[in-house]
Formats: C-alpha cells, sequence, structure tokens
C-alpha cells in the first residue's frame, strides 16, 4: 500500500517501520532498505541489512532521525548459512521429506531477540531522495546521474504543476528526480496551489489573474516490459504511483498519448528523451500532424534499425500529446555526435527553434582542509612529513642524536660481555657492571623524545586543539566521476498560431 506522502516528497524527521530507509557506508555506497519491526525467520534479532561494514538491524534503524550514525549489532549469522544451504537444495530439487518434516519444526520467532552493539563498524541512515536512490537503486540500464539531471531539470525550467513526457524509462533514476519536481499534491487528495498568472494567450487583457494551477504529472514510457513492470512496482512502495504513469509503448511507433485510443493526451509542458534514436519519436510530438514527406525523409535517414520489433500498424487519427497553451520545452540526451546530428536535422524539420546542444563535463569540487607538519604525526586526515626545511633539519639531528646513544651503549653492553667471558676464564669474579636500566635512563635523558612518547603528546596535543579549522584550505578536482557523459539537446516548439489568433491580431492591429 502507498504510504500517505511519498518518502520522496517528504521523509519526515526520523525514519519509520514499512518506509525506505537508506544505509550509506561510504560516500558512494548505499543500501537501500524497507525498514520493518517484524520478527524474521532468518535471524533471532528481526531483520538484519548485512554490510561489509557488520550487520544493522532494523530495529536498530528504526525511530532514529535521519543522519543517525548507526553502530553495528553483533548478530548471529551462522544459522543463515545452514539455512541458505538448505533452500539451495529444495531450489534444485533435491530436499526430501524428512527436511521437509524438520523445517516445519521450526520455532517460528514471534519475539525479536534485543541485539547487543559489535565493537566496531558503523553507518549512517540517511533519507530517500531522488540523490540517493540514483547512487543505489538496482541497475536495469544505464541511468542518468543527478549532476546530468539537475542541469537538465534546469535547464528545461521544469517546475511544480507541469506535465513532462519521458521516455525511456529504463530504471527510473530521472522518473524520481522529476516526480519531485513536478509535485505540488497528489491528484484527489489535495487541491494544487492557486498562482498568479500573466495571461499570455490573450490579446486584450494583460492583467494577472489567479488560476488553478493543475497537478504535476510524469508520462514515463519504456518498450521493455519488465523495466516498465519493475519501475511501476518501485513507484507503488515509494508512494510515488499517483504521480507518475508508466506505459510499456514503443514510443517511436504508437507516441506518447496514453491509452490504446490515443483519447487520454498528456498535456505535456515539457518532454525529455533518453532513447537511441530520438528523431524517430519526433513525429508524434507535433501540434498537428506533419506531413508525410517529412516522416518519411526522417526515417530513411536512420541507417541502424530502431529497437522497436512492433509490425506495423493501421495509422491512427492524430492527437498531439503536447499542451497547446504552453511553449514545450525538450531535451534529449544522446552519447554520441551522430546521433545529435540526425536530432537537431529532424527537429528543424518539425519546427523546433532556440536548439542548443551542450556537453556535460562534470567534476565534484573536493574542499578540505590539508595538514601538514610533524605535530601531526599518528593523527587521522593529515600528512605528518615535515613542514619546513628546519622541521626537517630537526628531525634528522634528533634522529642521529637518539642513534648515537643507541649505538653507545650497544657498544658499552658488548664491551661488558667480553670482560665477564675473560673474566670467568681467568676464574675471577665477574665485574658488577652498572644497572643497565639505570644506564639506559642516565644516557637517554635530554635527549629527543622517542617515537612512541612523540605520538602519545601529539594525542593529547589534539585533544585540545580545533583540528576542523587548522591547516591549509585546499580544493581539488576529483579525476573521475560515475556519471553518463552524454550530448543534450535543448529546443522549444512555440504554440501554434492559428487562424483565430491571426485574426485577433488584425482587428487589434489593423
Ligand atoms: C538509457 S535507458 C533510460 C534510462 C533512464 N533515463 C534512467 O535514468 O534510468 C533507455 C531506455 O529506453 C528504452 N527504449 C528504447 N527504445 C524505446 C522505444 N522505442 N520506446 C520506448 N522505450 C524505448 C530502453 O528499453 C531503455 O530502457
Amino acid at each position: 500500500m502507498a504510504p500517505a506522502v511519498s518518502p520522496f516528497l517528504d521523509p519526515g524527521a526520523s525514519s519509520s517501520a514499512h518506509s525506505l530507509g537508506i544505509l550509506q557506508l561510504k560516500r558512494d555506497h548505499l543500501i537501500p532498505t524497507v525498514l520493518s519491526d517484524a520478527s524474521s525467520t532468518e535471524y533471532a534479532e528481526g531483520n538484519v541489512v548485512n554490510t561489509r561494514f557488520g550487520s544493522f538491524t532494523h530495529s536498530s534503524l528504526i525511530g532514529k532521525p535521519w543522519g543517525t550514525q548507526i553502530l553495528a549489532s553483533v548478530v548471529d549469522t551462522g544459522s543463515r548459512g545452514g539455512r541458505s544451504k538448505k533452500r539451495k537444495r529444495e531450489a534444485n530439487g533435491e530436499g526430501n521429506a524428512a527436511e521437509d518434516a524438520s523445517r516445519s519444526e521450526e520455532p517460528v520467532r514471534s519475539v525479536v531477540k534485543a541485539a547487543t552493539t559489535a565493537s566496531s563498524g558503523f553507518a549512517h541512515l540517511v533519507p530517500p531522495t531522488p540523490e540517493t536512490w540514483t547512487l543505489c537503486l538496482p541497475h536495469r540500464t544505464q541511468v542518468v546521474y543527478t549532476p546530468d539531471y539537475s542541469f537538465i531539470i534546469q535547464k528545461m525550467r521544469l517546475r511544480p504543476g507541469d506535465h513532462i513526457i519521458e521516455a525511456g524509462a529504463g530504471s527510473g533514476s530521472f522518473t524520481h528526480a522529476v516526480a519531485r519536481t513536478v509535485f505540488n499534491g497528489y491528484p484527489g487528495l489535495e487541491q494544487p496551489e492557486e498562482k498568479d498568472e500573466q495571461e499570455v494567450n490573450g490579446t486584450t487583457s494583460r492583467k494577472r489573474r489567479r488560476r488553478q494551477q493543475r497537478h504535476g504529472h510524469v508520462y514515463s514510457f519504456e518498450y521493455h516490459k519488465p523495466r516498465a513492470e519493475q519501475l511501476r512496482e518501485e513507484l507503488v512502495s515509494h508512494g510515488l504511483d499517483p504521480l507518475v504513469t508508466v506505459t510499456n509503448r514503443d514510443v517511436y511507433a504508437d507516441g506518447f498519448c496514453v491509452d490504446a485510443e490515443n483519447e487520454n493526451a498528456p498535456n505535456a509542458d515539457v518532454i525529455f528523451l533518453d532513447l537511441p534514436a530520438p528523431w524517430l519519436a519526433l513525429k508524434h510530438l507535433t501540434r498537428s500532424p506533419p506531413p508525410p514527406a517529412v516522416v518519411k525523409s526522417i526515417a530513411s535517414d536512420t541507417a541502424e534499425p530502431p529497437t522497436t520489433t512492433s509490425a506495423p500498424r493501421p495509422p491512427k487519427p492524430f492527437r498531439s500529446p503536447l499542451n497547446p497553451k504552453t511553449t514545450t520545452r525538450i531535451c534529449t540526451f544522446s552519447p554520441c555526435i551522430e546521433q545529435v546530428q540526425k536530432t537537431v536535422a529532424a527537429m528543424r524539420s518539425y519546427g523546433w527553434l532556440d536548439i542548443e546542444m551542450f556537453t556535460m563535463e562534470h567534476k565534484r569540487l573536493e574542499v578540505r582542509r590539508e595538514r601538514v607538519g610533524l605535530a601531526e604525526e599518528g593523527l587521522r586526515g593529515a600528512n605528518p612529513s615535515p613542514a619546513t626545511v628546519q622541521e626537517a633539519v630537526q628531525r634528522l639531528r634528533d634522529v642521529e642524536d637518539r642513534a648515537k646513544v643507541f649505538h653507545g651503549l650497544q657498544k658499552e653492553k658488548q664491551e661488558q660481555i667480553m670482560r665477564r667471558a675473560e673474566a670467568k676464564k681467568r676464574g675471577e669474579q665477574a665485574p658488577a657492571g652498572e644497572g643497565e636500566a639505570d644506564g639506559l635512563k642516565k644516557k637517554t635523558e635530554g635527549l629527543p623524545p622517542s617515537k612512541h612518547d612523540r605520538l602519545e603528546r601529539a594525542k593529547k596535543e589534539s585533544e585540545s586543539r580545533a583540528l576542523f579549522r587548522e591547516g591549509r584550505l585546499v580544493c581539488r578536482t576529483e579525476p573521475e566521476i560515475k556519471t553518463h557523459t552524454s550530448y543534450l539537446v535543448f529546443a522549444m516548439l512555440p504554440v501554434e498560431w492559428t487562424a483565430e489568433d491571426e485574426e485577433k491580431a488584425r482587428r487589434k492591429w489593423g
């Protein structure tokens, strides 16, 4: 059942049972999990997320403010191994009656055992957002990453209340991001906010007026049936299904109206095409039926066969999926420049204007404090090499001074051993030497501290230092980032200038 408000839109202050939470192990390593306080047949401690940084029981994750550092728990994962082997045998048809009987006798745990905190291992519990979801979603295809979709959404001026067409939906990374952007209330539950809007279509009145805004909606199209079904399931479990209509459709052949009769048009303000041949879909994104000769010439330019295997269908009556009252903004996402050339040529033929292309060369800037110097020895996140020539020379002198004393002591010790051996040979009593510990203490007095002493001192001193604001502020670019680099083509299709508009203008301007 869908939650009242999707955690992607309003995660609240803390995590709750039956809702999605994301366990962040490292910056780019996140694990999504639907939290459940129910008992589990696998572990006495209830449901558990096992990671390379330890096991985390769901009970330790529920009811925690987002961002909390969660310590790993001690969980007996031994019994799980036995069970999974048993399941494997069962799956292979190797189970037997005795095993089945013993399984049925296994106690059903009704009480969840309290887990104890492990001695090491932690993770952070973060709320589900399109950004965190993009980093941990089950990959069914290449996905659009955050640096790309943040630019696309901004450039297409996507706003709450807009209707957007997206094809193909793939793994749903872009879908989640745009569902959040267009959200202005759930259809049927609440009215969208009214907004002030200038009447631009009317030629006489230029007054501002209050207009009832419609609910924002995402129309997602995906050719691959299992992908479309999986996305539908994900959207239901994330509470986003009222905002997104997923249609399993070959958009090259069948276009973008959402029901079979071509009746229900999305009335889209914005289009995003992440398809292998976006130019083949453009014929369906016009305001009036395109001339057949133009459609034919664009299709005949396609050297590679489109992804579709659908048999040709009889033509349906034309119905535009675009909002007739607003300028339509489009973005196509293509990995290579040849696809861009074909897309731009087709856009020109169908009347798209303001066509421009961008290439994404995103790099994340890493800003941090760099602490360098011998005083940092043994401390985390610092460079303990000498910061100046003086520090380096002083350290060399200290090492030499200590080495001299050490070698002197070694020599003395050897001489003492030889003296004792000679005295023994002569049958005399061995000469009484200075106590070894006393000798060492006397000789190392006034010497520079040993490594052990230095580390101890640095650790103690660090307690009274404000390390977070010490050191030089440095800014570096990351050498690599996980983004699907692409060419983005943007364009606009103005509203149609009708005979009625012409007449109005003629009347007004003569
Ligand atoms: C690169 S993936 C899209 C990834 C998606 N934008 C995301 O962020 O997760 C391209 C998708 O387009 C779909 N596709 C290809 N040809 C199509 C067509 N003719 N109609 C609809 N979808 C199509 C593919 O099945 C594939 O899932």
